[in-house]
């Protein structure tokens, strides 16, 4: 029996007059890690964007977060795109960038004590305050990704939406970064919902799994069935080969 925190029904979404995603039916867990697999372009990132309600759909997404709706209090949701813009060229340091977001007064005023106060505790939980003066030009993949993070943990969410977040992550710095939400998801009891293209991180750190098919699920549950499933051979596999499962650390990371 699944406890889900957000049950998504008959989800469709269209873009440019083209068809991504096509009744999507899934479940993301409530205080669990849930992992969203599949291939380039099937319709992942779509899938999150319309989470968020940055893209229209039908169909239905229910969050089952025991608000009293009538209240009209939105889900909390935080999000951590796959990158912050397509060129990079953005001429702000970390500091001004958690101004740009967390004040509501113009840049041009300064940032203010509090806003750097906060950006410190925000920065400090995912173990990166020494970022706070750095260009964000000039941030690794890693590094950006840890402030993108702290970012989306205020105000606490109930359920972090992370695309590829290990996508600029190197090889040394990936499997603390994973242990890093997963902290995130224990302790401060945060459902996540993550992209990865990573099968033995996915079977490592997830407890549910979707596997997305052409804008489609094909198939869902915990990582010890999805990972190992026809629909996931046929997918990653068609010429049948085996898909690595193992721990990334040893067996090296399988990227489909
Ligand atoms: N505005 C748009 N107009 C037309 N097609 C679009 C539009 N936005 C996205 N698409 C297409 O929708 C499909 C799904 O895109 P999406 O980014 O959701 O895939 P993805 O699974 O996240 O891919 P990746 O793993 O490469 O990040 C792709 O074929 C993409 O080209």
């Amino acid at each position: 029996m699944i406890d889900s925190l957000v049950t998504i029904d008959r989800l469709s979404v269209s873009r440019g007059g083209k068809r991504i995603l096509e009744n999507v039916s899934a479940h993301i867990q409530r205080g669990k890690v849930t992992a969203l697999i599949g291939l380039n372009g099937c319709g992942k990132s779509t899938l999150l964007r319309a989470i968020v309600r940055e893209y229209e759909y039908t169909g239905n997404i229910q969050f089952n977060c025991g608000h009293d709706h009538s209240r009209h209090r939105q889900e909390l949701v935080g999000y951590v795109p796959q990158k912050l813009l397509s060129d990079g060229r953005i001429p702000l340091t970390v500091r001004e960038l958690f101004a740009v977001c967390l004040q509501k007064r113009p840049l041009f005023f300064g940032v203010q004590k509090q806003t750097i106060d906060k950006a410190m505790v925000l920065l400090n939980r995912v173990g990166a305050r020494q970022l706070l003066d750095r260009p964000v030009a000039a941030l690794s993949g890693g590094e950006m990704q840890r402030v993108l993070l702290s970012l989306a943990l205020d105000p606490q969410p109930e359920l972090l939406l992370l695309d590829e977040p290990a996508a600029g992550i190197d090889f040394v710095d990936m499997k603390p970064f994973y242990q890093l939400i997963k902290k995130i998801n224990e302790e401060r009891k945060i459902s996540v919902l993550l992209v990865s293209h990573d099968i033995p991180t996915v079977s490592e750190f997830a407890d549910h799994v979707l596997c997305m098919k052409k804008g489609k699920i094909v198939r869902e549950g915990p990582p010890s069935e999805v990972l190992h499933s026809d629909e996931l051979s046929k997918i990653f596999a068609p010429d049948g080969s085996q898909i690595d499962c193992g721990d990334p650390l040893h067996t090296g990371c399988v990227h489909f």
